[in-house]
């Protein structure tokens, strides 16, 4: 990646929030799960995903209710919850992601309707998750590798500032991200405000 290379602030890494059973134990909930395309600038792409707790449009960019959490996700929630310093109910919103081989998530910042802190789990294989802001005229750019089992907190700057990407995965890849809802997005007022992606595809 051009540019000149910084951590974002906010940013935090933890490797092995999760140990091989847990993740094994965790993989035999997600691929047992029915997951739906994703439809964004009349492309469908080739991740698949499903919400818990609030159902996100990404064509509307509107959040409803939806599915609770199954049980046997509950634990994980607290976990991530726990590393990221929130209490767990916060964590209101629980997207799950399959990323095949070739599968990716383009440029983008999470909608402003999730909260100041979103926190990420990986599972399955590496990937690298890529970030960048604007400086004047400049590209500031970071690279962190996420090992499966581990996971990762978007706080701070890292979180209302930078934008973050997933270039394509080369293994079947999963993730678990836990956001908040900000209170005024909560239905019926709907989170119209779109998160400002360049093509996620
Ligand atoms: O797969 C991941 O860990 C990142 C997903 C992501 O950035 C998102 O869904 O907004
Ligand atoms: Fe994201």
């Amino acid at each position: 990646m051009r540019g000149v290379e910084e951590r974002p602030a906010g940013l935090v890494y933890q490797p092995d929030l999760i140990d091989e059973d847990e993740e094994r134990q965790l993989l035999a909930v997600l691929t047992a799960l029915e997951l739906r395309d994703v439809r964004m600038h009349g492309q469908v792409a080739r991740r698949t995903v499903r919400h818990f707790g609030f159902d996100y449009d990404y064509g509307s960019f509107q959040l409803t209710a939806t599915d609770a959490l199954p049980p046997g996700m509950e634990w994980v929630r607290q976990r991530c919850a726990q590393l990221a310093g929130v209490e767990c109910d916060l964590l209101a919103q629980t997207l799950v992601t399959r990323y095949p081989p070739g599968g990716v998530i383009g440029w983008h910042r999470d909608a402003p309707a999730f909260g100041p802190t979103v926190v990420g789990l990986s599972l399955g294989s590496a990937c690298v998750m890529r970030f960048q802001r604007r400086r004047g005229q400049e590209r500031r750019v970071y690279e962190l590798p996420l090992a499966p089992r581990s996971a990762y907190v978007l706080g701070g700057a890292a979180r209302s500032t930078w934008q973050h990407s997933i270039p394509a995965v080369t293994e079947l890849r999963y993730s678990v991200t836990f956001r908040m809802i900000r209170p005024s997005a909560h239905p019926p007022v709907s989170a119209t405000v779109p998160p400002d992606d360049e093509g996620v595809q």
